[in-house]
């Protein structure tokens, strides 16, 4: 169900997941009118689907395992499950679909906001789990703009001694994967699309706009709501 996958002369970082579900779900998830409760849904959907793809080759070690009929040999994963951490808040809405194929998965949280004039992420939480050094982990972020915050979030799970990292995003700019692959080039992004450009603000066209504002319904239309 993948392509582009460093193929096909794409950027040997990238993985874009083709499956008819994503595409579908991409699809509402870009629609401007898709209310809050909807995206978050959709952002969950499409999170289980990029985590099935970028888990597929685990580790894995053969047990036995007893049926009601007999005993056989099967295959199970040779290591405890990956971290999850979702890169706060967007990620936090591909997390809860992650959780549904790995709800034993310890989650780490890192919180980045995005300076809007400078670009620069400003980091406000680290809480990661102790045993990182045991796991990979696996990266949640919708977006992958100038990688700003992609290259900071990768350098902290290093520290935390992550023996890798993949990085699960909804869309991802040229411009991010190209940063990324130059700061931290093992490290492999699972994306359900590859757009065009940033615009002069750093947002990803045609993208789907600010995921952690549609996604909480902290955009323009929530604060007006909400006033
Ligand atoms: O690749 P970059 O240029 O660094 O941009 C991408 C980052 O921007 C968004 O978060 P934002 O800072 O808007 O925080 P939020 O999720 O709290 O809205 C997004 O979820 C990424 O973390
Ligand atoms: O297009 C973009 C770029 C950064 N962050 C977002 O939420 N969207
Ligand atoms: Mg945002």
């Amino acid at each position: 169900m993948s392509g582009g996958a460093g193929a096909a002369g794409g950027p040997p970082n990238l993985r874009v997941v083709r499956h008819a579900l994503l595409s579908d779900r991409l699809a509402r998830l870009r629609d401007a009118a898709t209310p809050s409760g909807a995206f978050r849904r959709l952002l969950g959907e499409v999170g289980a689907i990029l985590a099935v793809e970028a888990t597929r080759a685990l580790d894995e070690a053969e047990t036995a395992v007893a049926t009601p009929l007999a005993t056989m040999r099967h295959r199970v994963l040779a290591a405890p499950e990956p971290c999850l951490v979702p890169v706060l808040r967007a990620g936090l809405g591909l997390l809860e679909g992650v959780r549904r194929l790995m709800p034993e998965a310890p989650v780490g949280h890192i919180g980045l906001l995005r300076d809007e004039a400078t670009l620069r992420p400003r980091e406000y939480l680290v809480r990661l789990p102790r045993d990182l050094g045991r796991r990979g982990a696996l990266l949640l972020d919708p977006m992958l703009a100038t990688g700003g915050s992609a290259v900071a979030a990768v350098a902290r799970l290093k520290e935390a001694g992550a023996p890798w990292v993949r990085m699960l995003c909804v869309v991802a700019a040229p411009e991010g994967v190209a940063r990324l692959g130059a700061a931290h080039p093992e490290v492999e992004v699972f994306a359900a699309a590859l757009d065009e450009r940033l615009d002069a603000r750093g947002f990803i066209v045609p993208g789907l706009g600010d995921a952690g504002d549609r996604c909480f319904g902290t955009g323009a239309e929530g604060r007006r709501q909400g006033a």
